[in-house]
């Protein structure tokens, strides 16, 4: 369980329980086909990050909206499983748990309906109540699962309390609120978002940093590109010349949730080693979620501090 104190990294974002049938292929409108496999997972991007911190050992808090149901009560106990602090976590008889039912192929293609439900639910009066911990933070984390208004009030929350704010604008919206940018001290996005953002297609390092580079025109002070098996490029204020930080060379089985995994690693890293250079930090991150694309599922294949090198930390 975790330590008494105000918890170190604070998660504002979605719940998703994953509903996964796997089949030999797709089915046609109006057709029944049967599958050879099915499985829950727990999910929605804000969670995910959120246990991945947790895992290396931040002290942890999600913010976050879920249905007063069998699916909600399973991802509050999710949570406490993995030492995150549910004080803040609210059940909605108004709406069902975040779902998303997946058919995956044999070919690994899929097909995917998510209903946000409880999510979008989050509002502007939870956030008050969960005040205090917002602006005692270290680090925050939002994205774009929930209501955009919600994330973006949680932002300008810790940002105007000096708390350090990291925002992963997933999934991308093309108009984004300007506000985002100038309230995020970390932007984090993958190559999709960026081009969704900038309309910059990104397919090499070099694109990533022309990216970087627009995003901090738009206010952000450190923008981070990742490139899947590339690792990332960074570029910030202060260095305005982009860094490429390569991750390392792997076997991957399954890259779902890579992106979490990063991101959650990143706040654990800026919360607790605030000494550490972001370049290393970044680096660091890199080899946790390289640890998580090593193993199937998502957060399922999320490393936990003691099964790691523990030079690491
Ligand atoms: N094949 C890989 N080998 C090593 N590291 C990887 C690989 N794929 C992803 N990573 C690590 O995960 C990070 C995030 O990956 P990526 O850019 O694919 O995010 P994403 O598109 O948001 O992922 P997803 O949507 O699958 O969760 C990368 O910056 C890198 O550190
Ligand atoms: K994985």
């Amino acid at each position: 369980m975790a330590a008494a104190g105000p918890a170190e990294v604070v998660v504002v974002g979605s719940c998703m329980t994953d509903l996964v049938s796997l089949t030999t292929r797709l089915p046609k409108a109006g057709e029944t086909i049967h599958g050879h496999k099915f499985f829950i997972g727990f999910g929605g991007k804000g969670a995910n990050q959120c246990i991945q911190a947790a895992r290396l050992g931040a002290k942890t808090l999600m913010i976050c909206k879920v249905g007063k149901d069998s699916f909600g009560n399973d991802y509050i106990e999710n949570f406490k499983r993995n030492g995150i602090s549910t004080d803040f976590v609210g059940q909605t008889e108004d709406a069902a748990t975040g779902a998303a039912s997946i058919i995956v192929n044999s070919e690994g293609q899929n097909v995917i309906v998510i209903v946000a439900g409880a999510n979008l639910l989050l509002d502007s009066e939870d956030l008050k109540r969960a005040a205090n911990a917002i602006c005692k933070a270290k680090v925050i984390i939002c994205q774009l699962e929930i209501t955009p208004a919600i994330s973006l009030e949680a932002l300008k929350m810790a940002y105007s309390n000096g708390v350090k704010t990291l925002f992963n604008p997933a999934p991308a919206h093309a108009e984004l609120d300007p506000q985002f940018y100038t309230h995020s001290d970390i932007f984090c996005c993958n190559e999709s978002e960026a081009e969704i953002l900038t309309g910059i297609p990104v397919g090499s390092p070099e694109d990533a940093g022309k990216v970087g580079l627009v995003l901090l025109e738009r206010g952000c002070k450190l923008v981070i590109v990742t490139l899947g098996a590339e690792g990332c490029v960074m570029i910030s204020v202060d260095e305005p010349i982009p860094k490429h930080v390569p991750a390392g060379k792997v076997r991957a089985v399954d890259t779902t949730g890579a992106g979490d995994s990063f991101v959650g690693a990143l706040a654990f890293f800026m919360a607790c080693y605030p000494n550490l250079s972001m370049e290393e930090v970044i680096r660091k991150s890199n080899f946790i979620a390289s640890v998580s694309v090593q193993a199937s599922g998502t957060q399922s294949s999320y490393p936990y501090r003691k099964d790691l090198p523990q030079d690491l930390f």
